[in-house]
């Protein structure tokens, strides 16, 4: 499902009304209505709403909305926070149909008003702003909008929460903490921002009859759900051997961080390689292979426990590898996976310590003809782009797009909405995962579940995206039945492969 930005949505909107034939009149009925069958869902006729709008469309949906509630038998009030003159076009129509409906309107622009409103309901609809919203909220909406903060009554948000914005970009905002927000057609941008998002509370489409589609093909993002892993994930050939599946080769470790790889290695393996072999130093190996015991090792030269030579491998027998977890940043270990990159004419990703090793040979990545996969958290990412983890957090997707375009990368920037990018701009989002994967490890997990779906036969766009719905999926299957986020580990979520590969196949 496509992610707009609200110039996309506008776009969307004209289009269904110039071309299409719809009155915006119909759509706006279509979202008020389609609102109230979710609110009426949440609350009892008994509960008093107020209703509280502002002067675009937003505002009209709040209208719908009130007549809808008031023909259910409810107690609504609207308070209109702007004059009379700056409600216009189809939010006009509206004000006047709940009016012939013997609606009552309050036009308050106070907050001492507003506040004692407040305090004779039970329920606040928050249609004030949508996203028409520019610049910093301003009064009366913000101290409006901190009052209805500070109370605890159930806060209901049209389309988006008053003052969030709809796009990235935006640090620093006053805006609505709601319960529950009902989002009209398509998700925007800012559901996806770890910053924004949980003002949106719970949230869930409704559908007003807008086609689904974006005009604007230089901003391609889309959602990427169970459905999409169900019709990419390949299925397994009955006449297959180890072969078909992929032989990976995995590069890292070190004599203290020896669980990184062994990690990575059976991840790949538990979500359907062929063969996985682990090069790391002499020293871990034992324990490496006690916990992983189908893959096969090779010993590299080391001093002190650290990897300190490449020796010689047929890079050409291996369809992918997987190079930097846990191999530490010596000089050394540095100029190994400069060597690889250059060496290794096969799809690479590049996780941990190795990203911390390509800052400086971005060039030669570029330059590579096979593709190469870059998994970075944001503070790696802050570390590879020299932006701050705040810059990142404000606008990962204009910040991970541009990378992967300038630097020719698959771009897989992690964190509670994992965002996948591809070289020619084109941008995903996972929507599996939860808090119990922030632990130590859970990315070596992911780099072993993405080596494995790059060999598997698919497109590298569907392997990443499918690899991180998978990774974030065993985790919830897995707070779902038996876990919690509390004691997930990262062992685990390669043990909860098995629930999701059995879901999805
Ligand atoms: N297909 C669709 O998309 C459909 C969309 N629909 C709905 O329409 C909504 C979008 O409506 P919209 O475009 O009228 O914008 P919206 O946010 O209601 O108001 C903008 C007004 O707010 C004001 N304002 C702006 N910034 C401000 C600030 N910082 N601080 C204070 N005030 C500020 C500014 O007014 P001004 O005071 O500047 O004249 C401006 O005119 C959308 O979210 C959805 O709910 C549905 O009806 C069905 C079809
Ligand atoms: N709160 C969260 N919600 C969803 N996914 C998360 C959350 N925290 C972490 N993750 C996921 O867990 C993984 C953590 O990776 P990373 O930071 O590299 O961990 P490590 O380096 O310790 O292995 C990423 O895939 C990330 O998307
Ligand atoms: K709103």
């Amino acid at each position: 499902m496509h992610i707009v930005t609200a110039k996309e949505m506008y776009e969307i909107d004209r289009f269904a009304i110039e071309k299409g034939g719809i009155d915006g009149r119909i759509l706006m009925e279509n979202a008020g209505r389609a609102i109230v069958d979710q609110i009426t869902n949440l609350v009892d006729n008994t509960e008093r709403i107020l209703v509280l709008v502002g002067s675009g469309n937003n505002g009209g949906d709040g209208f719908v909305i009130a007549r809808n509630l008031l023909n259910k038998g409810y107690e609504v009030i609207v308070l209109q926070l702007v004059a009379d003159e700056k409600i216009k076009g189809d939010a006009a129509y509206h004000k006047q149909l709940f009016i012939n409906f013997k609606g009552k309107i309050q036009l308050v622009q106070e907050v001492t008003v507003v506040e004692q409103y407040l305090s004779n309901a039970d329920v606040v609809i928050d249609a004030m702003l949508g996203i028409g919203i520019s610049g910093e909220v301003r009064q009366p909406f913000k101290q409006v909008i901190e009052v209805v903060n500070k109370l605890e009554m159930l806060t209901i948000s049209v389309d988006i929460p008053s003052g969030v914005p709809a796009d990235e970009g935006v640090a620093n905002f006053t805006a609505i903490k709601a319960d529950y927000t009902f989002v009209v057609e398509l998700p925007k941008l800012s559901l996806y921002l770890e910053y924004c998002s949980p003002f949106y509370g719970q949230w869930r489409l409704v559908e007003i009859g807008l086609p689904h589609t974006t005009f604007s093909q230089d901003n391609l993002i889309e959602t990427w759900n169970q459905k999409n892993v169900v019709e990419t994930l390949p299925k397994r050939n009955r006449y297959s051997h180890k072969g078909s599946h992929g032989k990976g080769l995995v590069i890292g470790g070190s004599h203290t961080m020896p669980g990184s790889v062994a990690m990575t290695a059976k991840a790949a393996l538990r979500s359907g390689s062929g063969l996985i072999t682990v090069g790391t130093v002499q020293e871990a190996i034992p324990s490496i292979a006690s916990y992983c015991m189908e893959a096969t090792y090779i010993s590299f030269l080391s001093n002190e426990g650290i990897i300190t030579g490449l020796p010689a491998i047929d890079f050409s027998s291996y369809d992918a590898l997987a190079i930097g977890m846990g191999m530490g940043r010596s000089e050394s270990t540095a100029s190994i996976t400069k060597k690889v990159i250059v060496d290794a004419k096969i799809p690479i990703l590049i996780d941990a310590d190795g990203l911390q090793h390509i800052k400086g040979d971005l060039p030669l990545i570029k330059q590579r003809q096979h593709p190469t996969v870059l998994t970075p958290h944001p503070g790696e990412m802050a570390m590879l782009t020299g932006y701050s983890v705040k810059e990142i957090l404000t606008s990962p997707f204009k910040v991970s797009k541009q990378f992967a375009r300038e630097h020719g990368v698959y771009l897989i920037l992690k964190g509670v909405h994992t965002i996948i990018s591809d070289p020619n701009g084109r941008q995903w989002v996972n929507t599996t995962g939860n808090a119990g994967l922030a632990k130590g490890g859970s990315g070596d997990v992911l780099s072993g579940i993405l080596l494995s779906m790059m060999m598997q036969n698919q497109s590298l766009n569907d392997a990443l995206t499918n690899g991180c719905f998978i990774h974030g999926a065993s985790a919830d299957i897995l707070v779902s039945e038996q876990r919690s986020k509390q004691d997930l580990v990262a062992t685990d979520v390669i043990d909860g492969l098995t629930s999701v590969f059995r879901t999805l196949i």
